[in-house]
């Protein structure tokens, strides 16, 4: 940990739905810079945290706070920048058109815009399919056009609920890169996940399980507690199974 302020502070935020709790007291600091990945098996609750620091859902109890103010707050939303799990994008318009319509949501224009668009579309290495239409983008393509937008306004937070779902093992390795050339850069990461090989890439994990965090650390420090070979067994031996 450094002396900085923490970019997210979440405070014992607990969440429910009707009777189903599904967030249970959960406290976690996220440091400037650093790439952190929420680990958990389905509906374990990583939706719902990475919904509520991106402003879209409220807690039942506690706080969550980004960059020292407290969520949601519309005049953060230009600080941060969210992939949801499912892509929300226009599939009668080309790419080019997508990144156009949300660059000029978050204030863009003109030639500033069009190179951003450009930049992230490179970074994404979608570039030679800039004037496709969506409709016939393949999944993974969807995904890495998503990243793409939430990637325009150079957040200082990213928030990525499960990134590289159907992206093939070459583009997730180059889109890895573009996550630690981003933090090189001083931009904070959060991205959901239950690949264990992504787990290892990341900084610090939270392991999550029945809205629990069961376990907090670097990949590293979690397999010493635990004396595990790998990501997978530390997280079965703090309770994950
Ligand atoms: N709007 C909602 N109304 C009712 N229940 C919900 C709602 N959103 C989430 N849940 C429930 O909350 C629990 C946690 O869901 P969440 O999507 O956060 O899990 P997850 O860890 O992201 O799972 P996955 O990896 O499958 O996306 C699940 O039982 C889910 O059914």
């Amino acid at each position: 940990m450094n002396n900085e302020n923490p970019v997210v502070f979440i405070q014992n935020v607990s969440k429910s739905y009707g009777k189903q709790q599904v967030l249970k007291n959960v406290n976690l600091e996220i440091i400037p810079g650093e790439i952190f990945g929420l680990l958990g098996p389905s509906g374990a609750g990583k939706t719902t945290i990475v919904k509520q620091l991106a402003g879209l859902e409220t807690p039942t109890q506690g706080e969550n706070y980004i960059f020292s103010e407290k969520m949601p707050r519309l005049d953060l939303m230009n600080r941060i920048g969210y992939m949801a799990q499912s892509d929300a994008l226009y599939g009668e318009l080309t790419a080019k058109e997508n990144l156009d319509f949300f660059a000029s949501l978050y204030g863009l224009k003109g030639k500033e815009k069009q190179q951003r668009m450009k930049d992230v579309m490179e970074i994404v290495s979608l570039t030679e399919h800039f004037d496709k239409l969506v409709f016939n983008y393949s999944g993974g393509m969807k995904r890495r056009l998503s990243l793409a937008i939430s990637l325009l306004h150079k957040p200082g937070l990213l928030i990525l609920d499960e990134p590289t779902v159907g992206i093939d093992p070459v583009l997730r390795k180059g889109i890895w890169a573009a996550f630690k050339d981003l933090k090189d850069n001083g931009t904070t990461i959060i991205v959901t996940t239950h690949v264990m090989d992504e787990a290892e890439k990341c900084d610090r994990l939270g392991m999550i399980r029945d809205g629990q965090l069961i376990a907090v650390g670097s990949p590293e420090e979690l397999k010493q507690q635990t004396s595990a070979a790998n990501i997978e067994d530390a997280f079965l031996a703090y309770g994950g199974a």
